[in-house]
């Protein structure tokens, strides 16, 4: 027991430490909604700026100060230069702007200081204090603990008695009804990220006297730090306190237990993953915020393009010399990390940040399986890539439950954790002597890193070619589809049959076994293997040189393998003595590509490139860029109905649905019968219920009481994509396009088949994409023809209601549920949606729902019609009884004559 508590005051001071930090980290994502990497790094500008200004002579107070006012102004030059101009990008672009701060400070300091660590007197007296008999606590850890309490009330009075700070909480919640309010956002984060940055400048003036200022031992701070937060859901700053402070005292324990620090390191993975558990989604998002996504290549692959790449490879691989072709080689092996980027973070929209971390699985699992069961190489590389596949499939596993940052924030804890227990663990790994494997061969020939580096790379780029293509065919297959249409909007994935569940980890578990496949590569490009490099640093510098090209782009993922250290470009640097410099360029190149060309180089060159070239012959545009037709949105007449589109009609029943939210009662005993071939209109006032209705219908709302139908059986067990597939359509409210797919890919992901088989066949040929003959009749019946090659966002508004109810229709519904189609249509397409609705009913036999606050168009085209009023139905019947009600009129026609 007095071991405990010794070790336990010790954990103490760190604790606070981290508990700091992750305040800051806390009010800066309060007020800007981005997880903060760059935290580490302004504790560490802040640390030197102390040791510098001692060494200076000033008095320890004075530097302090000093150190402080430095942080909180590069928190503030951070906001207005990176932050504010990315506050409409995407939480991925600005999560990796904040690495691209990191890494610049990072490399100038490694620039500056080298790697040795620097110590720094400090500014509180060290002097133990007895508590009890022989448990002592150093004065500077007491006064640590009590400036983390101090802290901790302030901020939490400042967030619930200031005004500013009661901005800061309502812009976490919704930042247009702060600007409403008066204040205007901005400020609000300005002030917070000043705030924030001296939080973490605190941190690093405490922590250098007790630990010492390195440039890597700093940026450690922010993983626990940002376990810390997460403990607090990113909201509490007392929580955040007691989540540093007992992952400070479990790390000191989990020393004292094991006697090294490996357990130590794992322990903020082990408080991520139960915050996670306990509490589901940690990180409540802002409502309603649509992000821009990065944009995504197509996939297609050019032939001739390939053939070059092939040529210019072998070329290389025969011409090159020894130290260059290592160097070409390990850029090929890491282009397929870049790749696993691509897919994981492109595609699937998952922030992985364990690549290297799987590639180091990869190739541990490889070496071992050659060295102790001497397995062929080939069969060596397959482990390798297996045991990626399933190592990214738990990263998926434990994703499932949160969505982007958090991802981030696991796969960094689950790197940390596998690094510390796994890699590094020197039973496992052979330490730094590594583990030796036996020389590669391939069908008898022998293709040795060392003796033949030529045959070398060229395994590596057969490998690289080969896995670009299965990157290529997943982007241009349903499953890249399902992928991209998760990442845009989960509920208009699931809507359309797609289980967002299967998609996201399938996205993983490929990236995982491409870094798999790397690992393996790696394991035997040296007859000894080390696995010290295989850390979050490297996936983060990695992930950034991809960033950089543009993360949904297959080349971007190729590109960055040549960029990072240890790869080609750096070994070009090196000629000239010039490669420390990479980190730096590569670092400041992302933040200004972030900053001017968020979507990347790749996709801004190639408009340059489109719009160069146009000057010389006349070409289409890109997708992003090209705008509709301008043709009027008159639809042309009926065509005659393709029986082939309409899956058969069935009747959708529902039998005493009610839904409860916290008391809210918003559906109460509802009951009704929508059979095919009929349109049921749903009215009622502003919070009847109606949306609610069709959100339990279709599944996304779960907690309802009572019994829905389709046809003769229950679906109520059923998921909302299972729902979907079984015919349940429906349009949302704000129409959630997938808006980096162009308007014939929202209508192809609509048509697609939903078979899982697709996963697998996708990886070797992806088939032709083809609309449903559903879709076509709907692209005829809309006009839609003219636009099918643009991005939904060229679309006037009208148009793009038009294809979110085309892309419903794309997957055959038998019954559709469409929430307030009409909304801002103008009076003609109206007048269309009316004649189409009925025709869908009429002529193609859907069951339709229609919740419209457009009486007009619901009393002309509806069979039946049910009012609701809070939550209860008050009325229902055809039109015209519906009309006369009495309490119609007055719950919700408000008496309107016309009525
Ligand atoms: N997720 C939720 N949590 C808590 N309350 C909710 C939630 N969703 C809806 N409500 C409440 O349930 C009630 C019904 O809301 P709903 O959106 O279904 O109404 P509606 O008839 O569709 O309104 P509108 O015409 O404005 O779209 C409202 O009081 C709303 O505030």
């Amino acid at each position: 027991m007095d071991d405990f508590l010794k070790f336990a005051l010790l954990g103490i001071g760190i604790g606070a430490i981290y508990g700091l930090t992750a305040q800051g980290l806390v009010l800066i994502f309060l007020s800007s909604r981005v997880l903060n990497f760059s935290q580490g790094a302004i504790a560490l500008v802040a640390a030197y700026a102390y040791s510098e200004a001692t060494r200076a002579g000033a008095p320890l107070g004075v530097a302090a100060l000093a150190a402080l006012l430095i942080a909180g102004a590069l928190g503030a030059v951070i906001e207005l230069t990176v932050m504010r101009p990315l506050r409409h990008a995407s939480t991925i672009t600005r999560l990796v702007a904040t690495i691209a701060v990191l890494t610049v400070i990072q490399s100038v300091a490694a620039l500056y200081y080298g790697d040795a660590t620097q110590f720094v007197g400090g500014l509180l007296p060290t002097t133990p204090l007895r508590l009890s008999g022989t448990l002592l606590i150093g004065t500077d850890r007491a006064i640590v603990l009590a400036i983390g309490i101090l802290v901790t009330i302030a901020l939490t009075w400042y967030v619930r008695r200031t005004r500013l700070g009661l901005a800061t909480l309502g812009t976490a919640e919704n930042p247009v009804a702060v600007e409403v309010l008066g204040w205007s956002s901005r400020r609000v984060s300005l002030v917070n990220w000043v705030m924030g940055a001296t939080l973490a400048g605190l941190a690093g003036v405490l922590i250098a006297p007790m630990n010492g200022i390195s440039v890597t031992g700093m940026g450690q701070i922010v993983y626990c730090a940002l376990a810390a937060a997460l403990i607090g859901g990113f909201r509490s700053f007392g929580w955040a306190m007691g989540g540093g402070l007992v992952l400070g005292v479990a790390q000191a324990e989990a020393v004292r237990i094991h006697g090294d620090v490996g357990w130590s390191t794992a322990i903020p993975f082990i408080v991520i993953v139960a915050a996670i558990l306990i509490r589901g989604d940690v990180i409540r998002g802002r409502g309603g915020r649509r992000e821009q996504l990065p944009a995504v290549g197509t996939g297609k692959v050019k032939p001739l393009l390939v053939l070059v790449c092939v040529v210019l490879v072998g070329g290389l691989s025969l011409l090159l010399g020894h130290s260059a072709l290592d160097a070409f080689s390990t850029s090929l092996i890491i282009a397929l990390i870049g790749l696993s980027f691509v897919v994981a973070t492109g595609y699937a929209g998952e922030l992985s940040l364990a690549q290297y971390a799987l590639a180091g699985i990869g190739a541990l699992v490889a070496a071992k399986a050659a060295a102790d069961f001497g397995v062929p190489f080939v069969v060596a590389l397959l482990i390798g890539a297996l045991s990626g596949l399933i190592s990214g499939t738990i990263v998926g596993i434990l994703s499932l439950r949160v969505r982007g940052d958090v991802v981030a924030i696991i796969s960094v804890g689950l790197a940390l954790a596998l690094q510390a227990l796994v890699l590094e663990n020197p039973s496992l790994t052979g330490g730094i002597s590594g583990i030796s494997v036996p020389s590669p061969s391939l069908f008898g020939i022998s293709v040795d890193a060392v003796q033949y580096p030529e045959r070398f790379a060229l395994v590596c780029a057969a490998v690289l070619v080969v896995c670009s293509l299965v990157v290529a065919n997943i982007r241009r297959g349903a499953s890249g589809r399902r992928m991209l249409a998760t990442r845009s909007g989960e509920r208009a994935a699931l809507s359309l049959g797609i289980s967002t569940r299967g998609a996201r980890l399938y996205g993983l578990a490929v990236a995982g076994a491409l870094a798999g496949t790397a690992g393996a590569l790696l394991a035997f490009r040296q007859p000894t293997v080390v696995f010290s490099g295989f850390t979050v640093d490297a996936s983060m510098t990695l992930l950034g040189a991809v960033v950089l090209g543009g993360v949904g782009y297959l080349a971007a993922g190729v590109l960055g393998g040549f960029a990072v250290t240890g790869g080609f470009v750096y070994y070009l640097m090196s000629l000239s003595g010039l490669q420390q410099f990479l980190p730096l360029i590569l670092g400041l190149a992302l933040l200004v590509n972030l900053v001017t060309v968020p979507d990347g180089a790749i996709p801004a060159n190639a408009r340059l490139l489109a719009v160069l070239t146009r000057r010389l012959r006349p070409i289409s545009p890109s997708p992003r860029t090209r705008r509709p037709s301008g043709r009027n949105t008159v639809l042309p007449p009926a065509i005659a109905a393709h029986e082939s589109s309409a899956r058969p009609g069935e009747t959708l029943t529902l039998a005493g649905l009610s839904v409860e939210f916290g008391g809210i009662r918003a559906l109460h005993d509802v009951s009704m019968t929508i059979e095919p071939g009929r349109v049921e209109g749903l009215i009622g006032p502003n919070g009847a219920g109606k949306t609610t209705l069709i959100d339990a219908v279709t599944g996304i709302t779960r907690g309802y009481t009572g019994r829905i139908s389709l046809g003769a059986a229950a679906i109520d067990r059923l998921s909302p994509a299972e729902r979907a597939r079984k015919g349940l359509g429906r349009t949302l409210q704000g129409l959630e396009l997938f808006e980096e797919l162009t308007v014939r890919e929202n209508l192809i992901v609509g048509s697609d088949a939903r078979a899982w088989r697709a996963y697998a066949t996708d990886l070797v040929h992806p088939g032709r994409a083809t609309m449903s003959s559903a879709a076509l009749d709907a692209v005829e019946r809309f006009g839609l023809t003219d636009d099918l090659d643009v991005l939904p966002g060229a679309l006037p508004y009208g148009r793009r209601r038009l294809v979110a109810i085309a892309r419903s229709i794309a997957a055959r519904p038998s019954v559709l549920l469409l929430d307030e189609p009409a909304a801002g249509l103008s009076a003609t397409e109206r007048v269309e949606l009316g004649e189409l609705i009925r025709e869908m009913a009429d002529s193609w036999k859907i069951a339709v729902l229609l919740v419209e606050h457009d009486v007009d168009l619901v009393m002309r085209i509806c069979d039946h019609i049910t009012v609701l009023e809070y939550g209860k139905v008050i009325a229902h019947g055809v039109p015209e009884v519906v009309r006369e009600n009495d309490e119609v009129r007055r719950a919700f026609l408000g008496q309107e004559a016309t009525v």
